[in-house]
């Protein structure tokens, strides 16, 4: 249908063209066909012209001989050369009164020898001396033949001079010289059809074709008629029709094939312009994409700032070309607090408009020719192509921290983000920005420890320490494989009876010389490393195993305070390897008492909560390590199964006589009571600490003036003694 459609001109052309050319064809053979017809209806008169012509010229010869010699036999003698010049006469005669034949010329011809009396009757109704043209009637035996009388009433000739007309022989004579080659020609009488002459070889055409014409006879009325035949028709017809035709076709055909091919190439000029347009819109679509793509490479698609390629593209440039009035280049890296969180809590979407309104209130805080980047997540750069001391970098990073101080409004929600700071700047010229990019991230690593929401500068003793972490961290892994891992246990004792009731299990690295590393200095790099995790599950099977022995030494009241790293919340089956180790262990879940800081807690507490809950319903009870120092929020209290506070041992230390820790710890005391749960206090060291903290009814505690933490004979031998009572003063 749609190829129809593309060449409806060549197929409205073809049909117009074929119409026009029948349309003409027929016209012009109707016209050429009257014409024939007109002709041959010419011709026929002519033959009639022609007949009558030849039959004057013998009625006039016949009169002129009639009254030139009226005697009869006079005129018949005349017969050879009238019959020689009028050469369609049959016979001439003279007929008496009587009807009677009496001369007959050629006389040896065999004629009727007088007419009827009818005859007779209508021969006297002629007047004399006029010449009358009738049919021969009996006068003759041939039917056509016509009879030239001229009646004589007068003496001395009265009677009839007469002579018949072979007809026959005039009409052939006269087909002969008049007729066209090829036409049909017959004379018939009208009154009985009887047919006078023919000269037919064909009746093929009579009935369209047909010419009559009547001739009139004294007495009787003939009829000629004249048609083609189908050769004759041929030649009178002329062949422009034909011509007509094929050039009309030959031109339909031509302007038929012309406005196809214009269609065609129409068709291919479309296909070529859509082709074009397609080619086009996908080479504009292209640079489009290629654009995007330049523009990705550069920027971060979020908050349209520049991105970590951009920046450090940057970077290198400008400690390419350091400006002469600059001392240093500077380099921040921001990171935010606790983003995670706004993420977990309020979704992504809050997460994006977080990180673009903290985008723009950076941006406002920094001025040309300084460069804020996003580097991904929710870290962000600022690169200081200029700057003059150390001090201009401090007071920009706290403009920072404070313009990140308001709250921020996203569709409703109050969200309350802080960012920490790592600084670096170059400081012997010939780093790269990779270098700087490091330093400013070691920077900012350091700035999380110290708290957040706060900035750090990178300096060689930042340096010094995070190369002297990764020595460690190798040695600690070579620790841990080769088993110089151990642990200590630190009593926990009821201060009215100094009785043991449990141990906090606190691990040691021992050296090949014997050095014992306390956990302060290796735990927190485990924790970065990861080696906090096999550390942990080596503690946590070990202490229970350790249990499990002085369980079967008789000592059944005893419990085990374990730690747990924020990192082990990280594991996903962290229940499993809990519950994996007591039960490996054999000792009873109630027996074993986990210690995470507020901290801890606080981060993914949706997780946590669970994590406590699965805890509780096997048993094993919680207790909130370094109370007092994390959050100033105690409403999660409310929502995690707590079985006990530690009172953190900074508020222990200066009590009773720092008023303020007393009332804190007073505080903490209280908030337990209340809430139903225990309260351990942590690092006491002397009588009056215990006396203050027994007076407000904290009973359990942990601290030197008890015991430091022991390795495991020690610590049996300890609970072996006056059955696990604490002597009044050990060391
Ligand atoms: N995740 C794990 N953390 C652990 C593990 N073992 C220890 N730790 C944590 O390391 C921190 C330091 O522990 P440590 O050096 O063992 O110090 C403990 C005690 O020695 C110390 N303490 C106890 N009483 C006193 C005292 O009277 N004075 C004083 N100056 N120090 C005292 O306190 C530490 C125990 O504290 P706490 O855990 O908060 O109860 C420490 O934070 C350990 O938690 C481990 O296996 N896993």
């Amino acid at each position: 249908m749609r190829k129809l459609q593309r060449h409806r001109h060549a197929i409205r052309a073809a049909i117009f063209g074929v119409i026009i050319t029948l349309a003409a064809t027929l016209g012009l053979r109707i016209a050429d066909d009257q014409s024939v017809q007109k002709q041959l209806s010419q011709e026929l008169t002519n033959l009639q012209l022609e007949i009558r012509r030849e039959l004057q010229l013998h009625l006039f010869g016949f009169s002129w001989i009639s009254q030139s010699d009226a005697q009869q036999q006079n005129w018949l003698n005349n017969g050879p050369e009238i019959f020689n010049y009028y050469r369609h006469f049959r016979h001439l005669f003279w007929l008496n009164q009587q009807g009677e034949i009496s001369a007959i010329y050629p006389s040896e011809s065999e004629t009727a020898t007088h007419v009827s009396a009818e005859t007779l009757t209508w021969l006297q109704r002629f007047n004399h001396g006029i010449r009358y043209l009738v049919p021969a009637g009996q006068l003759s035996e041939h039917p056509a033949d016509l009879l030239l009388v001229i009646p004589q009433h007068e003496t001395p000739a009265v009677g009839y001079y007469a002579a018949t007309i072979n007809m026959h022989q005039l009409f052939s004579f006269i087909a002969l010289t008049h007729l066209a080659e090829n036409t049909e020609f017959q004379v018939k009488r009208v009154d009985d059809e009887q047919l006078l002459f023919s000269h037919i070889r064909s009746y093929q055409l009579r009935e369209d074709w047909g010419h009559t014409q009547p001739f009139q006879l004294f007495g009787e009325t003939w009829e000629f008629e004249l048609w083609p035949s189908p050769q004759r028709l041929d030649a009178l017809r002329s062949n422009l029709p034909i011509l007509v035709f094929v050039a009309g076709i030959l031109v339909t055909c031509l302007l038929t094939f012309v406005l196809y091919l214009l269609g065609i190439s129409r068709v291919r000029e479309k296909l070529l312009k859509d082709a074009n347009r397609e080619l086009y819109d996908e080479i504009e679509e292209r640079e489009k994409v290629e654009k995007r793509i330049a523009y990705l490479a550069e920027h971060d698609p979020l908050t349209g700032l520049a991105n970590r390629n951009a920046i450090l593209a940057q970077l290198e440039r400008q400690l390419q070309i350091k400006q002469a009035n600059a001392k240093h280049i500077g380099l921040m890296m921001i990171d935010l607090d606790h983003f995670k969180e706004v993420n977990d809590t309020l979704g992504h979407n809050i997460g994006n408009l977080l990180l673009k309104q903290v985008s723009k209130r950076i941006s406002e805080v920094i001025s040309s020719p300084s460069i804020l980047a996003r580097l991904g997540g929710d870290e962000f750069a600022i690169l200081v192509p200029i700057v003059h001391s150390q001090l201009d970098l401090e007071k920009f990073a706290e403009e920072i921290i404070h313009a990140l101080d308001q709250q921020f409004n996203l569709e409703g929600y109050e969200v309350f983000v802080t960012a920490s700071i790592g600084i670096a700047l170059t400081q012997t010229g010939d780093e790269d920005g990779e270098t700087l990019m490091r330093h400013a991230d070691t920077a900012l690593h350091r700035a999380k420890q110290k708290g957040r929401n706060t900035w750090h500068v990178y300096s060689q003793e930042l340096h010094d320490e995070l190369a002297s972490r990764l020595e460690i961290s190798k040695r600690l892994r070579h620790a841990i494989e080769h088993e110089k891992l151990t642990l200590y246990y630190q009593p926990q004792v009821d201060m009215t009876t100094r009785k043991i009731i449990g141990l906090e299990v606190l691990v040691r690295w021992i050296e090949d010389d014997g050095t014992i590393i306390g956990p302060d200095q290796f735990i927190p790099i485990a924790e970065d490393s990861g080696l906090i995790l096999p550390i942990s599950d080596f503690v946590l099977q070990n202490a229970c195993k350790q249990l499990g022995r002085w369980r079967q030494q008789g000592f059944t009241d005893l419990r085990i305070s374990v730690n747990l790293s924020g990192r082990q919340f990280q594991t996903p089956d962290l229940t499993k390897q809990i519950l994996f180790a007591i039960r490996n262990a054999g000792i009873p879940a109630a027996y074993v008492e986990l210690e995470l800081t507020e901290q801890v807690l606080i981060e993914n507490q949706e997780s946590h909560t669970q994590f406590m809950h699965d805890m509780r319903e096997n048993g094993i009870t919680l207790a909130i390590d370094d109370f007092g120092v994390g959050y100033s929020s105690l409403s999660y209290l409310k929502h995690f199964p707590i079985n006990a506070l530690k009172i953190d041992r900074s508020f222990v230390k200066d009590i009773p006589e720092d008023k303020d820790d007393a009332t804190i710890t007073q505080t903490i005391i209280s908030l337990a009571h209340n809430l139903d749960i225990g309260i351990v206090a942590e690092g006491v060291e002397t009588e009056e600490q215990a006396q203050f903290l027994i007076e407000r009814g904290c009973t359990i505690a942990q601290g030197f003036y008890y015991s430091k933490p022991l390795p495991v004979d020690e610590i049996t031998q300890l609970l072996s003694q006056s059955n696990g009572v604490i002597p009044a003063k050990i060391s």
